[in-house]
This record gives structure tokens, sequence and C-alpha cells, in this order.
């Protein structure tokens, strides 16, 4: 039987992220509608026809989005919430973004045919993290008596547009009990069977009608099988697929799941009435025999062999040695990546600054369907058919693995020198305080920001200028030293406690570190959607890490000599930087970790040395590199946290230690929270309402914590009062002393009028607080 390819999902953003330009263009106001439209459907033909081009068979067709997949499916089914003014009908672009990025006045209305708009203020729909990705996703909700219908055409639209073009897709949906496990409900008790049920009708009114349009395969994304599931859960998948393959004509439906094992839901996936199942074996490489034996003989199966989330080149001898055998027994098998390519930078050829050893080391998204194509080759015709493909693979495995560029003795010797109580700080949290607050001496309610203040266009060019060498170091230099000195300035008459230096020389809190510290590699195009417009270029781990010199000293003390209000030291932690980078995968997660935790940790001493009196340790991706099953998270925190207290154990008890997270589900791990013995969080709950904070007042957590009270996500700026109460929520569940006033994270995404009117409303919600405490 023949061996066929599919990817599960391209990369939206475009070689040179024209799909970010063209909606930043379109947002504020200098490009419209047709104009975001024409680049969209640009950005899918390319994509479709290269995709062709390299020999897949199975093309998909709705991985695009304008902004989120999952906000897409919500559109999909009209469970757009009240406070968007939605009509019925169609979901259109304003509601759309609306969701997407909250809207305040009436900037945004562009409608262009006459009608009158109400002045709108609603937030955006709350944004969260797609499983253990750094990809955030808009989370669906939920009203009591939901009704759902038909909204948005769009799969079937980009169906026929793809067949328009010659292209004869396999198109994408988000599966209905994986949307229903992601989205959140208002009303307690709602029941997700009665929503399911009420759902179904949609997926089934869309698959008939992609049937109708020529459909031959859906492909069916239920990655939450690799969750640990309840039996309520499984209960509704039983009943989702059996409607689904009552109902819906022709189609033929690959079940695709990935992230992980299935592990105990194998049975609940094998019994399900599809034509396909889908398994990430790079993640799950074990379960493959599993699935073997007990698959049905008549199912497809589409084997994951090529890593989705990681950027190195496989070992194609190595994967044929294992797939040999399944291709021999007669089974159906379409070779796959483990997952969407969404997660992965789309072309390396774009790259030509790389150390060509680490460079021949990679495979970015079109390399890897090259892979594909090959392995399906080496199949189908034999392995001589693709024998120079074959060899490459073979070289650079070989070269990676002996490469001395990849071990370094001296961080092994200082690795092995780690003591217990190097991850310890000398005193107890209680008399840590009362020395910090002695040589802080703050007011209540103090009053700061996460670190970053907006990367404006005239950042960003200054940086891109310098990098092309068209504005010198001096003239680099003195530009960010204006503007940090600008907004120190600006901190400092508003009224704010603790300053910070506004990150200006930074392109990203990770990349920028990952650019200084050895055992890094960087790229020039490597970009990677994290959500809407915004992309990261995540640095390549894939050597032993260590800091050949200091990294943040100068410019935090020139900020610090600006001004005598305290100055953050402002670092990312080490468990973050690996959850934000691509990492080698020849020695444990967890060594990699520690060797960063000591590179980082000689910044915190050498900032301390500098006179630093607060130094903040970000750790945002605490929390996503969590792995998905319960079982596994214990070994992970401890590596973790032990990683964050080496990093920030190097200080004396005067030294007052923060830390950041900027998410807000922490139930289950508050615990491991309380472990990393930080003297103040902030984290993010101005969405959430506080919502949060329970886990911290359940716990009674000891230390210090800013709950953010500005959602930093959306232009739009939070009133005193919207504030004021949020503070007040607060006080409900934390002591008064324990309470720090901040935004939900940093403010580089937004632009400064904005940014600028919120914080004065959050110094004086701050203000108020005070007034109500005295
Ligand atoms: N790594 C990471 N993950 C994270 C976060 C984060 O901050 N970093 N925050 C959370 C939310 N996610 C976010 C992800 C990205 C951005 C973000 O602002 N990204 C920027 C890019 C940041 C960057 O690397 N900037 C570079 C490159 C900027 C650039 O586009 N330069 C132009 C040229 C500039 C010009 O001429 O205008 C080019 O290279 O083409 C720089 O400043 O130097 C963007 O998409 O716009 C924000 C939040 C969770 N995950
Ligand atoms: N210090 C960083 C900033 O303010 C933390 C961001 S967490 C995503 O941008
Ligand atoms: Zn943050």
């Amino acid at each position: 039987m023949t061996v066929t390819v599919a990817t599960l999902g391209f990369p939206r953003i475009g070689p040179r992220r024209e799909l970010k330009v063209a909606l930043e263009r379109y947002w504020s106001g200098k490009s419209d509608r047709a104009a975001l439209l024409a680049t969209a459907a640009e950005l899918r033909a390319k994509s479709w026809a290269r995709q062709v081009a390299l020999g897949v068979d199975h093309v998909p067709s709705n991985d695009f989005s304008l902004y989120d997949h999952v906000l897409d499916t919500s559109a999909m089914v009209g469970a757009i919430p009240a406070i968007y003014g939605w009509a019925g009908g169609s979901v259109d672009l304003d509601i759309y973004f609306a969701m997407a990025r909250g809207a305040q006045g009436d900037a945004q209305d562009e409608c262009g045919q006459g009608c009158t708009h109400k002045a709108v203020d609603v937030p955006a729909a709350e944004m969260t993290k797609w499983f253990d990705t750094n990809y955030h996703y808009l989370v669906p909700e939920f009203a009591a008596g939901q009704a759902f219908a038909l909204s948005s055409t769009k799969v079937i639209d980009e169906y026929l547009e793809a067949r328009a073009q010659g292209v004869l897709t396999r198109p994408v949906l988000l599966g209905p009990v994986t949307f229903l496990k992601l989205g959140k409900s208002q009303t307690e008790g709602l029941h997700r069977q009665e929503l399911l049920r009420a759902l179904l009708p949609v997926y089934v009114e869309v698959l008939n009608r992609l049937a109708a349009a020529g459909a031959t395969w859906v492909q069916i994304d239920e990655p939450c099988l690799v969750l640990d599931l309840a039996a309520e859960d499984r209960a509704l998948l039983a009943e989702a697929y059996a409607a689904l393959a009552a109902a819906a004509t022709g189609i033929k439906l690959m079940l695709t799941t990935y992230f992980g094992a299935l592990g105990d839901n194998l049975d609940t996936a094998l019994v399900l009435p599809v034509a396909g199942l889908h398994l990430d074996l790079v993640r799950a490489p074990a379960q493959l025999g599993d699935v073997l034996a007990k698959a049905p003989p008549g199912l497809v199966l589409s084997l994951g062999i090529i890593d989705g989330r990681n950027v190195w080149r496989a070992d194609l001898d190595a994967i044929l040695a294992r797939l040999d055998p399944v291709a021999k027994s007669g089974r159906a098998i379409v070779l796959a990546p483990s997952c969407s390519l969404l997660h992965t930078p789309i072309d390396l050829a774009q790259e030509n600054a790389l150390d060509a050893d680490v460079r021949s080391w990679l495979a970015f998204a079109v390399q890897k369907i090259e892979e594909l194509v090959t392995l399906a080759r080496a199949l189908n015709e034999g392995r001589s058919a693709v024998a120079e493909a074959l060899a490459a693979s073979s070289t650079a495995a070989t070269s990676r693995r002996t490469s001395p560029k990849i071990h370094d003795q001296a961080v092994a010797t200082r690795l092995a020198q780690v003591t217990a109580a190097m991850t310890r700080r000398h005193a107890s949290f209680p008399e840590r305080r009362r020395q910090q607050a002695e040589q802080l001496g703050l007011s209540a309610f103090p009053t700061t920001t996460i670190g970053s203040f907006p990367q404006t266009e005239d950042v960003r060019k200054a940086r891109a200028a310098h990098g092309k060498g068209t504005l010198s170091d001096a003239e680099y230099e003195s530009f960010l030293r204006e503007e940090t000195a600008r907004t120190v300035r600006w901190q400092e008459q508003i009224g704010l406690d603790v300053l910070v230096h506004g990150e200006f020389e930074r392109n990203d809190m990770v990349q920028y570190f990952g650019e200084q510290l050895a055992g890094f590699a960087f790229t020039r195009h490597g970009w990677v959607q994290s959500y809407g417009s915004r992309c990261v270029r995540p640095p390549i781990l894939f050597g032993d890490v260590s800091r050949p010199k200091p990294m943040t000293v100068a410019w935090w003390s020139y900020a610090q000599s600006l001004t005598a209000r305290p100055m953050k030291g402002m670092l990312t932690g080490p468990v973050t930087i690996l959850n934000w980078s691509f990492v080698r995968d020849d020695i444990p997660r967890a060594l990699a970790c520690r060797q960063t935790a000591l590179a980082i940790r000689d910044e915190v001493v050498d900032l301390e040395q500098a006179g630093a009196r607060i130094i903040q340790i970000d750790e945002a991706a605490l929390r996503e590199g969590l792995p998905l099953r319960r079982g596994d998270w214990n070994t992970y925190l401890t590596w973790a946290v032990e990683s964050f207290r080496l990093t920030a154990s190097g200080v004396a008890d005067r030294t007052q230690i923060h830390t950041h997270m900027c998410y807000s589900e922490f139930n289950d791990i508050i615990a491991a929270i309380g472990d990393m013995d930080a003297d103040v969080i902030s984290i993010e709950t101005a969405r959430s309402k506080m919502e949060l904070l329970g886990a911290f007042a359940d716990y009674r957590y000891p230390a210090e914590i800013g709950p953010g009270v500005y959602d930093i996500h959306s232009p739009r700026v939070p009133p005193v009062e919207e504030m004021t109460e949020l503070l007040r929520v607060a006080r409900t569940r934390l002591a008064p002393d324990q309470i720090w006033v901040n935004p939900d994270c940093g403010l580089k995404t937004r632009k400064w009028p904005e940014t600028e009117a919120a914080l004065v409303n959050m110094v004086a919600a701050a203000q108020a607080a005070r007034a109500a405490l005295a």
C-alpha cells in the first residue's frame, strides 16, 4: 500500500511575517479590510502551492487563521459572549477582533457603510496557553442556555478557495470535545453534555457542507486525548463521534492527537468510529507498539514521526528502521509531523548567518516536509531512490553527536560543585522581609510595573538599523539611553514607587539572553506565532550553557543612576529561557536548565554587587512547561523550582527577589510556587477578576503578591474604579501589607498613550487603596 504524506497545519504568519504586517496595518487604520483579506488569501495560496510542490499528499486547509483557530471555532459555532453585541448571522471581522483584542471608543469602527456604530468598550476574551506551547488561544465562553449555530463558513470557504486553485485539501477542525474542554462557562454547573448536544448539529452541518463541496477527508483535532481524562470526558468523546459518524455523509475523519501519548485513553480512541488516527510518535514513541497491536485493521494510522515542536533535523535511517515493519504489515499509513508545524519556523533556507555546523543540524517546517517526503519515497520506492538524502541526514546526525561545539568541560565541572546550600536563601522569609522593608522603606500597596515599556516602531527601527550597521554602536547606545532616561523620569513623575529601566535594549526577554549566553544560536527569520500578530524567535539551545560576561549590569546601573527610587534588576529565569527556546534533545531538559540557572545566578550576584536592592527573575513560562499528565508533574516541578532557587539564592537577605508569572492558573501548583521562596510574585489576574487569588489565600501564601490590575493584552485603558474594585477584591483574599499594585505583565506590546493613561489610573487606584486603609 502506498505510504502518503500529510501536514497537520502549516505556519500562518508567512516567511517574512506578512500576516503580522497586514494585521497591524489594518488595526492601526493604515489599510482596509480588503487589503488584509487579500494578504491572507495570498498567504494561503502560497502555502498550499508550496506544500503541493514539496510532495505533500494531504494538504491542510482551515489551518490558517487571522488570529487564532480556537477563536475561529467559537465564531464557526456562534459562541459569542453577549458583551460583544453580536446580533446573529455571520460573525464579522469587527466582532472577531473585538473578542481577540478588546475594543474601546469608536476608533475601530470602519464598516464604511454609513451605519452609526455605538461607542464600544469591551475587554478581550481571556487568552491562555495552548497545551504546553508558547502559542496562546482565546478561551471559548459559554453562557447559560448557550445555543450554537453555524456562524462562520470559513472552513468551507477555504476548502473551496483551495479547490479553485486546484488543491484538494483536507480541512482541519478543532474537535468538539477539545473545544468544549478548552472553554469556560460563567455559570456554575453548566453541563458539558448539554453543551455538546447543542454543539454537535453545527459540526454535522459543517461536515455535510464540506462533503457537498467535495471534501473526502477531514482532520479533526482532539488533543484532549493526551490529557488525563475523566469518565465523563470519555463518554463525551463516544457520544460526539457516534453522532458525527451517523450523520455526516461520506466524510472520513482523521482523528488527530498530539503533544503526548494516548496512554490510558487509547481504548477510548480506538473504539471511536473514525477512519484514521494520528499519533504523536515524537513525544510518545512507545505507543506505536500498543496501537499496532490493538487498532482495527481498517484504521488508517497517521504516524507523527517528525518533530513538530523542535528544530532538529531527524535521523532518517533510525526512523526508517522503525517504520519498515509497519509499512510491511500492509496497514494503510500516512507519515506526518508529530503535530501542526505552527510551532516551528518556516524555512531554514532564509538563515544565512547561522554557524554552518549548527545549521546543518536543523530542519524548519519546509525541511521537515522534505524529510517526510524522503521517508515516504524510501518506503514506497526503496532506499536507493533517496540515497543521497539519507546519506546527508546520517552525516548531519553524526556531526551533531560528535561536535566539540556542544560540550564545555568547565560547565560540567561547575555543575558538579553545586551544593544544596546554594539553592537556599540564608534566612527565612519573615526575617528577609524585615531587612528588606528596612532597606526599601516602601509605603503600603507599592506600585511597580513588570519591566518592559512600549517597544515602539522607533525602538525597533533603531535596533534594526544598528543590526544592519547603518546606526553606529554609539548612536544606538545614546538612543537607548535617552529612551531609558525619559521612561525613568516619567515613572518618577507619575508616582510609581519601584521603577524599571524599560527593557528598550531587548528584542525579547528570552532571545536577548540567548544572544549573550554561550551554547545558544539564534536565527534571523525563525519566527513562530505566539498570539495574534505577535511572534517570537526562540533561541536554539544546542550546547552547554555559560555566561561569558555580565549581560544587564551596565543598563541597570545607568537606570539606577537616574533616580533615588529602587530600580529593579530585570532578568529572565532559567526555566523560562528553557521553555521558550528550542532545546537540545541530547541531554535531559533538567540538566540544560541547571546550566542556565548557574549562568543567570552569576548575573543576579553581579546586579546585587552593583547595588541593586530588588532583582526580578521572570518565570513567565514555568507553568506552561508543566507536563500534560499529572503523573509527570512532580519530576518537572522539582527540577524547575530547584533551578529557580539556584538562580535566586546567591544574594543577601536584604536583597528582595521578585518573580513574575503572567498566567492565571495556580491552583494545582501553588505549593511549588511557594517552594520557589521568592519575596514578591507578580501574577496575571485582571482578566479573571482576581479569581486565582483564592489559590494563594487557601495556601496561606506567606510572601508578597502583585495581582495584576491592568490587562495589558489589550489597548483598552482600565478606569480607576475598575482597578480600585480589583484591589478591593484582592484585600478580601490577602493581607493589606502583602499586596503590590502592578499590571498583569510587561508593556512592550502597548503604545505610549494608553500606557500612560492606564498607569496614571493605576497609581490613583493604589492611592485610593492606601486611603481606604488609613
Ligand atoms: N519569547 C517570549 N514568549 C512570550 C512572551 C515574550 O515576551 N517572549 N510573552 C508572552 C506573550 N507572548 C508575546 C510574544 C511576542 C511578543 C512580541 O512583542 N513580539 C514582537 C517581536 C519581538 C522581537 O523579537 N523584536 C525584535 C525584532 C523586531 C522586528 O520586527 N524588526 C523588524 C525590523 C524593524 C523595523 O524596521 O520596524 C524586522 O526584523 O523585520 C526587536 O525588537 O529587535 C512582535 O511580534 O512584534 C509579545 C508577547 C508569552 N510568551
Ligand atoms: N519583564 C518582562 C516584561 O516586562 C516580563 C514579561 S513576561 C511575558 O516584558
Ligand atoms: Zn508577563
